[in-house]
């Protein structure tokens, strides 16, 4: 009662109008605040079924969260650091200690074997995600657990997780391979591109500009970046404002972050332009390898074609020249100049074309395959579709071959029995075949 003369003797709105105390006046309060709380009551109810009742499927996200949450508690499990340890022990000297993200994809498995087997430092990290092949990755992992190289399973979205590596081992170095790949599949699932490529990215560079010493970072951009540039051979001073696809946005964004970030933080950067990776261990995804599947299925290919019946053509580079411009980025990287988050000088910030120099048509991949295979290939031509693809590469790489020393030395038709040799090994003979 007396809070409710309290609430009487207040002016609803000062100055305007003060309630009468008439009965009628009191029990109208009294109906309205019984209605206030029976109201509030159904709100909140229906609040708690959305929230925790609801029997929605759980999205890749939530689970992605639970499962982050159990592997938060196992950050302090000592036999986890001391697995992480082990692994980044340095084992040459002037040897580096190197975090590879995406150590399980395709190029992060050659980088972190090669890296290794010269006595560098490696702690891999991945997040083992299901865009293609799952059992792919896991044998890679395999493999480099076998050479003594430990995976981290996790997300560079993942701060803690990030931060608690940099706690446990002093990286010097870290090549940032993770990302979601693929131009195609950015019209089927455009966030992914922006969780790993944009978010993932500064993630990772937050923690690596609050670290102690700050590591210099090599990373994966894209050739796609220079869309629809029609300036050829591709260089590093052409345009690259016109991106084809959201894959080549997100890459030509994370240009955009690197320079940012070498600007206020003092951190050394060099993004490395990739043209069309393949090779043994390769990407599913990639028409390279699903002609091969497809051919040996005796599934029908499409082989796009440009207007006109223009030819569509690629600068396919091959996985063992692309490791070599990844070390030797690794190794001429300057240090940071930031520590404790800030600058204390200018810092290295590079771009490099890291492609073939020899573009070649889809349709010869294909000719060199059924070669290869032995096995004709159930052709469609079809009209390049407007998803993304651009209709031809080609790097100009004489920056790289300057400052690197780059020199691509495997053509397609070399590259390509390597590969298909080792994708019957792994597949076997048709029988076994990649999904
Ligand atoms: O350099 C890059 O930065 C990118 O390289 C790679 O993209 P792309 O060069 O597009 O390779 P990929 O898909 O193998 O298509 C090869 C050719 O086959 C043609 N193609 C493709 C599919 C098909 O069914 N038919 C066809 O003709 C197609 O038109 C194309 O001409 C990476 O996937 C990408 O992640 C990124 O790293």
């Amino acid at each position: 009662m007396s809070q409710m003369k309290h609430i009487d003797n207040i002016p609803s709105t000062p100055g305007k109008f003060k309630m009468e105390k008439s009965p009628y006046n009191r029990w109208r309060l009294h109906f309205s605040l019984a209605k206030l709380t029976f109201w509030s009551f159904v709100f909140l109810g229906v609040i708690f079924m959305f929230f925790f009742r609801s029997p929605s499927p759980p999205s890749p996200h939530s689970s992605d969260l639970s499962r982050r949450s159990l592997r938060t508690s196992s950050y302090d499990d000592p036999a986890w650091e001391k697995r992480i340890k082990a692994s980044a022990k340095v084992r040459s000297r002037n040897g580096m200690s190197v975090l590879v993200t995406g150590a399980a994809g395709f190029v992060g498995t050659h980088v972190s074997s090669a890296l290794k087997r010269r006595g560098d430092g490696i702690v891999g990290l991945d997040n083992f995600n299901d865009y293609y092949d799952q059992s792919l990755k896991r044998a890679r992992q395999a493999l480099l657990e076998r050479s003594g190289v430990y995976i981290v399973e996790g997300d560079i979205n993942d701060v803690a997780l990030l931060k608690k590596l940099f706690d446990t081992v002093q990286f010097t170095h870290v090549m940032h391979l993770a990302a979601q790949a693929g131009v195609r599949y950015a019209m089927e699932n455009p966030s992914s591109y922006v969780h790993s490529n944009i978010a993932g990215l500064v993630s990772l560079l937050e923690v690596c500009k609050s670290a102690n010493p700050q590591p210099a970072i090599v990373w994966a951009s894209s050739s796609s970046v220079y869309g629809l540039n029609s300036k050829v051979p591709f260089s590093e001073k052409d345009r690259t404002d016109q991106p084809a696809s959201l894959y080549a946005a997100t890459k030509k964004a994370g240009e955009e972050i690197a320079h940012t970030y070498n600007h206020i933080y003092g951190l050394s950067l060099t993004g490395l332009r990739f043209f069309t990776v393949y090779g043994p261990w390769g990407r599913p995804d990639m028409a390279y390898f699903f002609f091969t599947r497809d051919i040996l299925k005796g599934k029908s290919i499409q082989i796009f074609e440009g207007a006109n019946h223009g030819t569509v053509a690629r600068d396919f580079t091959y996985i063992d020249d692309i490791v070599k411009g990844c070390l030797a980025s690794l190794d001429t990287a300057e240090k940071s100049t930031g520590s404790g988050g800030k600058k204390k000088g200018p810092a290295q910030l590079r771009v490099f074309n890291l492609g073939n120099t020899s573009p070649v048509p889809v349709s010869e991949l294909v000719n060199i395959l059924e070669r290869l295979l032995k096995v004709k290939a159930k052709k469609t031509i079809m009209k390049l579709p407007r998803n993304g693809d651009v209709p031809y590469t080609h790097a100009n790489i004489s920056s790289a071959q300057r400052e690197l020393g780059y020199k691509p030395t495997t053509d397609l038709q070399t590259g390509l029995k390597k590969f298909v040799r080792w994708y019957l090994s792994y597949y076997g003979n048709g029988k076994k075949s990649a999904q």
